[in-house]
């Protein structure tokens, strides 16, 4: 992976295993600024793999062990569920040289996974995950800006030589994201708060209005304040059930801190209403939003 100008790309042989969403976007911004060369795509559905090679996404349709025997970089972009499987395959298919990495949602487990399942190799694996994505899925919904001006937490082991490290930093800053390093501990416990539990809460609250006799009027009724509140409850929920289950103690001690923020804004509601109260609340909420907003340079 040397990126020389006019010589090689970054990645002359990249797999996507997984060429949905998360996969082709990577895919495809690696082919838009010519950094990717050969691009194999790995995954359980035929007809979803056959679509992101129709797209033009990926080159060849390929078996893992192809995959591995060829690719410069394997990219993991399955549900996290789904890692371990492949992870076994992959330790007894790697070559010494290939890095392996994924951009699953939660760190800790994926880390611990690496760990145990590929032994001493586990230093070819840089577990990461880029902060961008969208309710959509399916090779169709494969950006090539996706991870544009986009955060990207690595978390290498203490072992991982630094050489692999500054590669796969290369490749993100090529896709034009931001690359931070942190521990698995404190992407979870982080993650759980701005990603996992909103996810969490815009599902209950569809639960909520889809529960309800007249759920046809709210949601006939319902405008942009509902749309941009439950946008994610669109996503897929077999990739929410993954991230729920590996994260679940940061995400069940987040949903305890929010339960004591829900009792605030309720103490100023019921009872002896204290209006005073309750617009102080919801003024710094708004303060911490609107800063937020303008810090995050999102569109
Ligand atoms: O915007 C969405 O729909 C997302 O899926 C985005 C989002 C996020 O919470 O920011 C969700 C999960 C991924 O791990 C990364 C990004």
């Amino acid at each position: 992976m040397n990126g020389d100008p006019g010589g090689q790309p970054l990645v002359p042989v990249l797999a996507i295993v997984g060429t949905g969403l998360i996969g082709g976007s990577f895919a495809a911004a690696l082919r838009r600024v010519g950094q990717a060369g050969r691009v194999l795509g790995v995954g359980r559905n035929p007809a979803s793999l056959q679509r992101a090679r129709s797209l033009g996404l990926i080159d060849d349709v390929a078996s893992l062990a192809q995959a591995a025997a060829e690719a410069d970089l394997i990219f993991l972009a399955t549900p996290v569920g789904a890692m371990a499987p492949i992870l076994r395959d992959l330790a007894s298919l790697l070559r010494p040289d290939t890095l392996v990495t994924d951009a699953g949602s939660t760190k800790a487990d994926v880390a611990r996974l690496a760990q145990e399942i590929l032994g001493e190799r586990h230093a070819q694996f840089i577990p990461g995950h880029p902060i961008a994505g969208s309710e959509m899925a399916g090779p169709e919904a494969a950006d090539p800006m996706l991870y544009h001006g986009r955060k990207v937490v690595l978390t290498p082991f203490d072992d991982t030589p630094g050489v692999l490290q500054h590669r796969l930093i290369r490749v993100w800053e090529a896709c034009g994201a931001r690359v931070s390093l942190m521990t698995p501990e404190a992407h979870d416990r982080a993650l759980a708060a701005v990603s996992h539990v909103p996810h969490f809460l815009a599902a209950a609250y569809m639960t909520q209005v889809i529960r309800a006799d007249d759920a046809d009027t709210r949601l006939n009724l319902a405008g942009t304040g509902f749309r941009d509140f439950t946008r994610i409850a669109a996503g897929s929920a077999e990739v929410w059930r993954d991230i729920f289950l590996s994260n679940r103690a940061a995400v069940l001690r987040e949903l305890d801190d929010f339960d004591q923020a829900l009792q605030l804004l309720r103490a100023a509601l019921e009872g002896d209403t204290d209006p005073a109260a309750l617009e102080t609340l919801l003024e710094q909420a708004a303060l911490a939003r609107r800063f937020w907003g303008g810090r995050s340079q999102m569109p």
